[in-house]
């Protein structure tokens, strides 16, 4: 179907449809007042104007093509679904876990020309790489032009701690990076090409069920939104969710433990994004009531605990189901 149907953009119908009742998002100009309020109470927005990224304007896949010459981190996966796992917890799992992606280092020129001749069946392909001195020298000059004054203004207001990484997503056509929280605060920005991001609060963590913290998908929600099992996750049907499209120069905040699944439409080419993600606030002192997302650190400091504790992580859930069924019925 070509061009607009309704008054959504052409890139809103090339996406995949899910069970979800989906607020918006709210967007605001970067010298918008408000815009500080929602960074410092962890809401999420998008940010126009900033130009975080604005020396990445002339990027597009040739343009990485030609100016990086190294070899780069992709994940590769059977299905259009590119599920994070933990290779560690892969190591000291106990459950018979089968990854369905797998991470290899591949050249740029392979990876763009594999990206264009992708045909239905082919694996799909999503280059994520750090941004670091592995790229060319354009491009670490583009990087050195980032609004740096205006992001380290935000940590700084915001007492995050360091930047950790930036990663540079270069996604195929119809890729999906399934529901997830991170534990870093996150400026998601997008370079070309538009993305749909869907977001939950911490507090729907009970509509989206994430693997247990030993699990290899820790911080990864079990529901597949494509088919979701409601006889094993029936409050997905309850799961209350914001949407928005990010446009090339928009600049997402994500905040941290706010659950996200992204996805680049699926017949509007590659799409490519930056993210900064920075080391949550170094917390002063706890003001109760406490907010939602540290109940959720909350919980995984009582898994890690319990593991240690019990030495098999098998034991965990019956002993919480103990605990919660004879005690705190
Ligand atoms: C590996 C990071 C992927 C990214 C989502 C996406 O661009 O597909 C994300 O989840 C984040 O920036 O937190
Ligand atoms: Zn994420």
């Amino acid at each position: 179907m070509s061009g607009n149907c309704g008054n959504k953009s052409s890139s809103e119908n090339q996406l995949r449809k899910y069970p979800l009742k989906l607020d918006k998002l709210p967007k605001l100009k970067f010298d918008d007042p408000k815009l500080d309020e929602y960074i410092a109470s962890d809401e999420p927005v998008v940010i126009q104007g900033c130009k975080l990224v604005a020396s990445t304007s002339k990027w597009n896949l040739d343009y990485l093509n030609k100016h990086m010459n190294g070899k780069y981190t992709v994940i590769v996966s059977h299905n259009h679904k590119f599920k994070y796992h933990d290779e560690k917890k892969m190591a000291t799992s106990k459950v018979n876990f089968q990854p369905t992606t797998k991470r290899v280092k591949m050249p740029f020129s392979e990876f763009a020309e594999k990206v264009r001749n992708w045909k239905k069946g082919d694996e799909r392909l999503y280059l994520q790489q750090v941004l670091d001195n592995s790229v060319g020298k354009e491009i670490v000059d583009d990087f050195l032009k980032f609004n740096w004054n205006w992001i380290t203004d935000k940590q700084i207001k915001n007492n995050w701690g360091p930047l950790t990484s930036n990663l540079l997503l270069v996604s195929m056509e119809g890729n999906v990076t399934p529901c997830h929280y991170d534990e870093q605060q996150n400026f998601y920005a997008q370079v070309y090409g538009v993305k749909r991001i869907i977001l939950f609060r911490p507090s729907e963590f009970k509509c989206l069920y994430p693997h247990p913290v030993h699990h290899p998908y820790d911080r990864q929600s079990q529901v597949d939104f494509d088919k979701p099992d409601y006889n094993r996750f029936p409050n997905f049907r309850n799961a209350q969710g914001y949407e928005t499209y990010i446009h090339p120069g928009e600049v997402l905040y994500i905040p941290m433990y706010w659950f996200h699944h992204v996805e680049s439409p699926l017949k509007e080419g590659p799409t490519i994004s930056i993210n900064f993600w920075y080391k949550a606030a170094r917390t002063e002192q706890i003001v109760y009531p406490l907010k939602d997302y540290q109940k959720v650190a909350i919980m995984r400091n009582v898994e890690k605990m319990l593991g240690e504790a019990l030495r098999d992580t098998n034991e965990i859930g019956p002993l919480l189901r103990t605990i919660a069924d004879e005690n705190y019925f």
